[in-house]
C-alpha cells in the first residue's frame, strides 16, 4: 500500500490572480461545496497575494476576502479552510480574522531565504489552534541545503509542514526532488514536506509526482490549472495520475472531474496558458504573480512583456518588488527611444 498524499486545493487563492481577485461569494459556494463533496480535505480561499492583499499595489478584490472566507467555511461540510498569510503585508491581526471567519489552516510565505520573518505568525497561528504549513517561495532560488535550513528556522517556529514553492515554475522534477530529500533530511519527523508547482514549463504534475516519491505528502493544486502565470498543477489531473499510480488521495476521480468541468471552467476568463509570457518566467524564474503586471506595464509603456519579464528575471527580483516591473519597463523604453535615432542615422 503507497502512502497517502494530501491535496490541497487553492483554485480559489492562487486562481484570484488569474481573475484578478474577482471572485464572488456565489463562485467560492459552488467550488467549495463540489471541491468538500468531492473529498478535498484543504480548501484555500484568500487573496491572490495573501492576507490582506486588496491593495493598490496587488489589485482590489471584488467581494472582501473574510466574507469569502467565512462563506467556504459555513459552505464545507468536511473539508478545512486555509488562508495565505505573507508576513510584512499581512499581520497577526489579519491572522486573527481570518481565524473568526472560520479559518483553520494558515500557510505562511516567506521568501525561500527570509523564513526568519515568519516566526511570530507561526507562534500567534498555533496559539489559535490553527494548523500551520510554511511556504518557501521561489525556492528554486537556494540551494536544497540553504532551502533545508530555512525550513528547519519554520519548523522550530511551529510549522507543521514546509512547502517547496515553484513559484516560477522554474524547477525540473530533480531539482523538487532534491529540495523535498533535503527538507526531510533536515526535518526528520518534526514537519511534513510539500510541494506547491506552476505549469511554465508544462511540469506540474511531473513535478508533483517526483516529489511525492521524494517523500511529499501534501500536495497543492488548483481546479483547469486556474493560478498565477501559466496556472498551478490542475487538481482534477493531480487526483486522477495519483489513481493511476495507486496512491490515496481520498478524493473521488469523477466527483472532481465534474467540479473542474462544470462549476470552474464556465466562470474562468482566461484558462492560463503557457504562453511566451508565462515560459520566459519559468526560463528566467520569475515569480508568476508578475504576469499581470508586466502585462499591464507594456501596454502602458509600450515594450514586449516578455523582454520586461527576461530582465525582472535577470535582476532577481522578489514579491513585494512589483513596483521594479514599471523601472524596468522604463528602462527599456528609455533604451529604445535612444536606440531609435542611431538606428534612423
Ligand atoms: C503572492 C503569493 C504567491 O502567489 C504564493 C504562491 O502561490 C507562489 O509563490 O507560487
Ligand atoms: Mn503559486
Amino acid at each position: 500500500m503507497n502512502a497517502p498524499v494530501r491535496l490541497t486545493d487553492t483554485t480559489l487563492r492562487d486562481g484570484s490572480h488569474a481573475v484578478k481577485h474577482q471572485f464572488t461569494t456565489a463562485q467560492v459556494r459552488d467550488v467549495v461545496a463540489g471541491l468538500d463533496a468531492a473529498g478535498i480535505e484543504i480548501i484555500e480561499v484568500t487573496h491572490g497575494d495573501g492576507l490582506p492583499g486588496s491593495t493598490f499595489n496587488y489589485g482590489f478584490s471584488g467581494t472582501d476576502e473574510l466574507s469569502l472566507i467565512r462563506t467556504a467555511a459555513e459552505t464545507a461540510a468536511r473539508a478545512r479552510i486555509a488562508v495565505l498569510l505573507l508576513p510584512g503585508l499581512g499581520t497577526v491581526a489579519d491572522l486573527r480574522a481570518a481565524h473568526d471567519a472560520g479559518a483553520s489552516v494558515v500557510r505562511i510565505a516567506t521568501h525561500c531565504t527570509e523564513a526568519d520573518v515568519s516566526i511570530q505568525h507561526f507562534g500567534a497561528a498555533r496559539d489559535l489552534g490553527m494548523e500551520t504549513v510554511g511556504f518557501l517561495m521561489l525556492s528554486h532560488r537556494t540551494t536544497p541545503e540553504n532551502l533545508a535550513k530555512q525550513g528547519r528556522i519554520m519548523a522550530d517556529a511551529g510549522c507543521q509542514c514546509v512547502y517547496v514553492v515553484d513559484s516560477a515554475g522554474a524547477l525540473l522534477p530533480d531539482g523538487i526532488a532534491d529540495r523535498v530529500t533535503a527538507l526531510l533530511t533536515e526535518l526528520g519527523d518534526d514537519a511534513q514536506v510539500g510541494v506547491h508547482a506552476h505549469q511554465n514549463l508544462s511540469l506540474g504534475i511531473a513535478n508533483s509526482i517526483a516529489g511525492y516519491h521524494a517523500g511529499a505528502r501534501q500536495i497543492d493544486g488548483t481546479l483547469c490549472a486556474l493560478g498565477a502565470g501559466a496556472g498551478n498543477s490542475p487538481t482534477e489531473i493531480l487526483v486522477t495520475a495519483f489513481e493511476r499510480l495507486g496512491v490515496p488521495t481520498g478524493v473521488d476521480t469523477d466527483a472532481i472531474l465534474a467540479v473542474a468541468e462544470d462549476v470552474a471552467r464556465p466562470f474562468i476568463p482566461r484558462l492560463p496558458v503557457a504562453d511566451r509570457n508565462s515560459i520566459i518566467q519559468g526560463k528566467y524564474g520569475v515569480y508568476n504573480s508578475f504576469l499581470f503586471h508586466a502585462e499591464a506595464a507594456a501596454s502602458r509603456y509600450g515594450v514586449p512583456a516578455h523582454e520586461i519579464l527576461a530582465r525582472v528575471g535577470e535582476a532577481g527580483y522578489v514579491g513585494g518588488q512589483e513596483d521594479m516591473i514599471i523601472d524596468v519597463a522604463l528602462t527599456i523604453a528609455a533604451e529604445r527611444s535612444r536606440a531609435v535615432p542611431a538606428i534612423i542615422g
